[in-house]
């Protein structure tokens, strides 16, 4: 599904990100943990295309989208819910979930798709007519995902859903990740918190100043001491 190769991405003369290389199967949830400015969300912009990359190739479902604009990757099914949500506050629940399928050829049938969101999310449903900057942490992280849903994505990227929010909603967070990648989604989570990514996950990545330094299956690397330490500063 997705094929990162040797990418490296920089901020002016800083470098980022250095030759990571990373790959999704479809239906898979893989997580790339790492403390803060490790690179996560550099990494997930740059998949996004909201960031260019110095070297490197990024390839979805076989087809290089290296090059490609952020509107042709939500186009070839590649979403990104970003950290810190960015829904707009001042629109309601509603309006926030059409915007989402904006860049859709057949959005006439965003309405059959809102439903399908409202009956994930019943808390969003409830919410429908309220100003999305009135509601909770959590049910604003609900509905920045069910916007990205919007767009039909084959592949999501999820950076640090869990930021600031309630252990007992980072729990229902994990089972909707979970949830949506057994209907098929795959899903590319970027996380500080080990404990809830590597709970909910198939694999996991661990980054540390931009660079890749261990990776295997969920299990395995909550054994490593990289892992653990982070388990601890969490
Ligand atoms: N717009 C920017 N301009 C310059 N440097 C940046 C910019 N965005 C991020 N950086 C730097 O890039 C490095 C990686 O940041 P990034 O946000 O990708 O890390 P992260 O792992 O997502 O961390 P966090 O969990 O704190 O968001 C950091 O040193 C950060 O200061």
């Amino acid at each position: 599904m997705l094929d990162v190769s040797n990418l490296s991405v920089s901020y002016g003369k800083q470098k980022v990100i250095r030759e990571v290389s990373f790959k999704l199967e479809k239906g898979e949830v893989v997580t790339l943990i790492g403390p803060n400015a490790a690179g996560k969300s550099t990494t997930l912009r740059t998949l996004a295309g909201l960031k260019k990359a110095d070297r490197g190739t990024i390839h979805l479902a076989g087809k290089d989208i290296t090059e490609s604009s952020t509107v042709d990757r939500v186009r070839a099914g590649l979403v990104l819910v970003p950290e810190g949500r960015q829904i707009f506050t001042k629109l309601s629940v509603h309006e926030n979930l059409i915007i989402g399928a904006y860049h859709r050829a057949d959005r006439d049938h965003a309405s059959d798709d809102q439903e399908r969101i409202f009956s994930m999310f019943p808390r969003l449903r409830e919410r429908r007519d309220q100003k999305a900057g009135s509601m909770s942490g959590g049910e604003q992280q609900m509905l920045a995902i069910g916007r990205g849903l919007m767009s039909r994505p084959a592949l999501m990227l999820l950076d640090e859903p869990t930021l600031g929010l309630a252990p007992i909603i980072i729990e229902e967070l994990g089972r909707i990740v979970r949830n949506l990648a057994r209907e098929g989604l795959t899903i590319l989570l970027a996380e500080q918190n080990a404990m809830m990514a590597l709970g909910c996950t198939d694999r996991a990545y661990v980054l540390q100043s931009g660079r890749i330094v261990t990776s295997g299956n969920a299990k395995e690397l909550s054994e490593t001491t990289e892992v653990k330490q982070m388990y601890l500063s969490a």
